[in-house]
């Protein structure tokens, strides 16, 4: 390719080109080449852990520890596996031979595709991409990666570049992903034929059978589930069990979320979070018209679903219309295993299956009955670990699989060698024209007689070979051929009987007599032989007339076993499975002494009647079996019984305490009121509220009313005494007013000024002259709150008529300042004796212009009677706002026109500031 034509390329076509480039140089297809780069790959796996864990923490709040456990050491493992068997695994495979192909090699060459795409998902991103890649390298193809060196580019990006990607062509295609693209991915091979391994998902379903520990069972499920926050291909989708063990399967899965999570899965290091947003709207959408059970708990800004149980759920809820992919466990409830296998059947095939139960007869029932990509038994997701098992879907989960020797096989091509020598052509007569019914005849002996000879057979096959050559050269003529023939084979047939899975030989072509050729038969007897079980460790030789001694001898022979149980096996394995597995061996219980067979033996262990068992409910009693089942119900004091009560179950020897103390323990009332349905919880709010024989107090106790009657007399109490209430009331009103004014002037005192500055805004300026220009409502005189002269000085108040008062009156603004009693005024010098001045302030912008406020000051003349001490209570009129001349302070009737208020910025913003400032220039305390 030219450098024009490689540079006009797109990315994705760049890197499919230099990785084909790579792989026509051949160099990926030595042993040492793909052992070096599986080596570098596991280097840089461990160089970079940490950077791997990492990301992964980042995306879905996996653990440190997750990502190894989960991930990069299974991968470590699939790596290292390559590493020493990939000789073994790459080498020539022998395949069995028929009489035709005796003498001819046959065997199969696996060899490289090509270019395999590995498209991964994001959910165990390395597991999923990385090891479909160790099958590739393996199996000396080059790769390129969808999430680097020339052989094996990495491509990321998203749909628009694997788009891109998927039109080019390659050798294979490793998908791992969901079942809409996969669909997508198919397509695109289609066009160029291209094979394709689709690793997809599916609802994997977990059968609880009754009979199996569900304690262990259910920690088990609990981890496969929550791992990853559910977001495992094969993580149990939903559970399977009978109605009366739904509440004790959800109890135990609590429990164990509890253990592995905490309490609060939130802070706990543990639990993963949704890859995105968008999963966690669908998750949250799939929990819609299903009963949570345990969980629920969410937070979308953290992508955080707790884990969750749901229960009673229907086939037909939302739930479980997909693949969860989610921390969501729903249970359906189901007979027993014959609708669970239905249930299963009626759906796509999953990825995984699940079957929990310690019935091993019902497990392999479920297996032969039912489909799935992988199964397992009493556990979770471990066959994913099991590099010798190949881990794949089947129908809808997916097709193809890897892992081990299976991602090897996957990613070669497992070519068909057939190596024939250019002699011995007469063999090949039969085959060619004219067709003859005796050629016909040979052809379907040599074709349909399929033969394992051994050592030994294949000898004499030899011999037979040499013989037939001979003879069909020699003896054209069917008569002469077939007697040469049956002479020949005579010799061994006999012998070839004896082994039952060897060797069987039988002619039925010829119905005619057989002679017996003594010589020859001599002659192969005595032949030096080796045990036809030499490859499997027999060590014995000797003539070939002493085998059918040796074999009934022969440790490594096929022999059934003598019970009759229908088991074959190799003779040296005869005296243990006699001993242990032979399900017709004769066996005593030592327990009740009858005799049984080893299946029925292991049927009766553990249910036998006689044994002494321990009382199950650890009360320590032991017994035999048979009494146990009435000891459990009626005499263990450990034994679970429901409270009458509250229903809660409790040990036999709590159940007394418990009652005595159980807060639904029915209860009379005290007063004998003869209320139904009073518990030991409710008595107390009975006897206060519901009681109607109770004595109560009048409502009206606040007020000051002592009355105390029944409560049913409580209405006419009332009835009669409405004036009392009354009068009652309005001393409360009374009070509280009286209250309220001391609560006010209290809090204008705080808030006053000590220093002798008051500064007094009125707001709303022009709202209050209107008012009272118009005497509507509104006061004509305004008051500041009170302030001090200094610390410990004269209490005074400033007041204003926004339209006047006397000489100002409609014209002015009028300021008076007044002398309040004090609390120091029996310490202070009187009269009052300092300056005052009263300024109205120019609000205008200081920036702008200087302002200009108007200042009237005075000093008290000792005879005003305004300085003079005031009289305490004198202040009443004052605070309720009208007018009283005598109360009037000292001030300005004409403080400042309204044609001169509206000149400059007095009033701004419907306010004016009016300051007074008491000048005092010596200490009056008296010491
Ligand atoms: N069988 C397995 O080994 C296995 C492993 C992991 C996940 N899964 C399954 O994968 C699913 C979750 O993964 P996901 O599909 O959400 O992962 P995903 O969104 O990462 O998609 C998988 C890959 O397909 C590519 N892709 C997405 N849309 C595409 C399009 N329109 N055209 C071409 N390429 C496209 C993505 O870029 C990505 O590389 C689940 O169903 C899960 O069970 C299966
Ligand atoms: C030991 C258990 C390993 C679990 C990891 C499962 C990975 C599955 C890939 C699909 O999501």
């Amino acid at each position: 390719m030219n450098d024009f034509l490689f540079r006009s390329m797109s990315r994705e076509q760049k890197a499919v080109e230099r990785a084909r480039k790579a792989f026509l140089t051949g160099r990926s297809q030595s042993l040492e080449y793909r052992i070096t780069q599986l080596k570098n790959l596991l280097r840089f796996i461990r160089e970079r852990q940490k950077e791997i864990a990492e990301g992964l923490k980042k995306d879905l709040r996996r653990s440190e520890c997750g990502t190894p456990l989960y991930e990069t050491l299974g991968l470590e493992n699939e790596i290292n596996l390559a590493v020493r068997n990939l000789k073994e695994w790459a080498a020539p495979r022998p395949v069995s031979k028929s009489m035709m192909t005796i003498s001819d090699q046959v065997y199969i060459q696996p060899e490289p595709l090509g270019v395999v795409l590995v498209i991964g998902a994001w959910n165990y991103p390395w597991a999923v991409t990385i090891g479909p890649l160790i099958g590739a390298i393996a199996a000396g193809n080059a790769a390129v990666i969808k999430p680097s060196e020339e052989l094996y580019p990495v491509v990321t990006g998203g749909v628009t570049e694997t788009q891109e990607l998927l039109k080019q062509r390659f050798d294979h295609i490793f998908y791992t992903g969901n079942g809409t693209v996969g669909k997508i991915i198919m397509e695109a091979a289609a066009k160029h034929l291209t094979p394709t391994t689709l690793e997809l998902g599916g609802k994997s379903p977990c059968y609880i059978d009754s009979n199996c520990d569900l304690a262990i069972a259910c920690r088990r499920v609990a981890w496969g589930k929550f791992l990853n926050c559910g977001q495992t291909c094969i993580a149990p989708d939903y559970i399977l069990c009978e109605p009366s063990m739904q509440d004790r399967v959800i109890e135990e899965l609590k429990k164990n979320i509890k253990d592995f999570y905490t309490e609060d899965p939130t802070k706990c290091l543990d639990y993963g979070r949704i890859i995105n947003q968008r999963h966690f709207k669908r998750l949250m959408a799939l929990l819609e018209g299903s009963t949570i059970a345990v969980g629920g708990e969410n937070n979308e800004s953290d992508c955080y679903i707790g884990p969750t149980i749901l229960r009673d759920v229907k086939p037909d809820a939302k739930v479980m219309q997909e693949e969860i992919f989610g921390p969501l466990l729903p249970i359906l409830t189901v007979s027993g295993a014959d609708e669970a296998i239905k249930f299963i059947n009626q759906r796509e095939k999953p990825l995984a299956l699940y079957i929990f139960s310690s019935d091993d007869k019902l497990i392999k029932r479920m297996i032969a009955e039912t489909s799935s990509g992988g199964v397992v038994a009493n556990d979770c997701l471990m066959h994913f670990s099991v590099s010798s098992l190949p881990f794949g879907g089947v129908g809808n989960s997916g097709m193809g699989c890897y892992h081990g020797k299976h991602g090897f096989d996957n990613l070669s091509h497992l070519r068909g060698c057939l190596i024939k020598k250019l002699k011995m052509e007469n063999v090949n007569k039969m085959r060619y024209p004219p067709h003859t019914v005796d050629k016909l005849g040979w052809a379907r002996f040599f074709i349909l007689k399929h033969v394992d000879f051994g050592s030994l057979g294949r000898m004499m096959l030899l011999a037979l070979m040499v013989i037939f050559a001979a003879v069909i050269v020699q003896a054209p003529n069917s008569m002469e051929f077939n007697m040469a023939l049956s002479n020949a084979l005579c010799a061994f047939t006999a012998d070839m009987a004896y082994t039952e899975s060897k060797v069987n030989l039988n002619i039925p072509l010829w119905n005619e007599e057989i002679f017996p050729d003594m010589e020859l038969e001599q002659q192969i007897l005595s032949l030096p032989i080796r045990c036809i079980h030499s490859e499997e460790g027999c060590r014995w030789t000797a003539q070939n007339k002493l085998l059918q001694a040796h074999l009934s001898v022969c440790e490594f022979n096929v022999v059934s076993c003598p019970n009759r149980c229908s088991v074959k096996l190799l003779r040296r394995e005869l005296p243990e499975h006699m001993q242990h597995d032979c399900a017709k061996r004769k066996l005593h219980c030592d327990h009740c002494g009858d005799e049984f067979t080893g299946e029925a033996y292991e049927n009766h262990q553990g249910v036998c009647p006689e044994e002494s068992v321990y009382c199950e409910n650890k009360c320590g009693a032991r017994m035999v079996r048979r009494v146990l089942g009435q000891h459990s119900v009626s005499e263990c004091p450990k034994r679970k019984l429901p409270c009458r009560y509250c229903k809660k179950e409790f040990l036999y020897d709590t159940l007394q305490p418990h009652q005595q103390q159980c807060p639904r323990f029915p209860m009379q009332c005290p007063n004998r009121c003869g209320t139904p349905g009073i518990t030991r919880e409710t008595l107390m709010a009975h006897v206060k509220e519901g009681c109607s024989t109770a004595m109560v107090l009048c409502p009206f106790r606040e007020a000051g009313c002592k009355h105390k009657c029944p409560k049913t007399a409580v209405g006419r109490h009332l009835e009669e005494a409405t004036h009392t209430h009354l009068s009652l009331l309005s001393g409360v009103v009374n009070r509280q007013r009286l209250e309220l004014r001391e609560l006010r002037r209290a809090v204008e005192e705080l808030s006053g000024s000590r220093d002798g500055t008051l500064l007094w805004k009125l707001t709303d300026f022009s709202q209050r002259l209107q008012e009272v220009k118009s005497r509507t409502s509104g006061s004509l005189e305004l008051f500041s709150p009170a302030f001090y002269s200094h610390n410990y000085g004269y209490r005074l108040q400033v007041s204003a008529f926004p339209n006047g008062n006397g000489s100002g009156e409609g014209s002015h603004l009028s300021v008076y300042i007044r002398v309040l009693p004090g609390e120091y005024d029996g310490l202070l010098e009187w009269p009052f004796p300092y300056r005052v001045s009263f300024s109205l302030l120019d609000q205008s912008d200081p920036a702008l212009t200087k302002p200009q406020h108007i200042t009237e000051t005075f000093i008290p003349d000792p005879t005003w009677k305004n300085f003079q001490r005031p009289r305490p209570g004198a202040l009443g009129s004052v605070r309720g706002g009208c007018l009283d001349e005598s109360m009037l302070g000292f001030g300005y009737p004409k403080f400042i026109s309204h044609e001169e208020m509206k000149k400059r910025n007095y009033i701004r913003d419907n306010a004016i500031f009016i300051k007074a400032t008491i000048d005092v220039v010596q200490k009056i305390l008296n010491s």
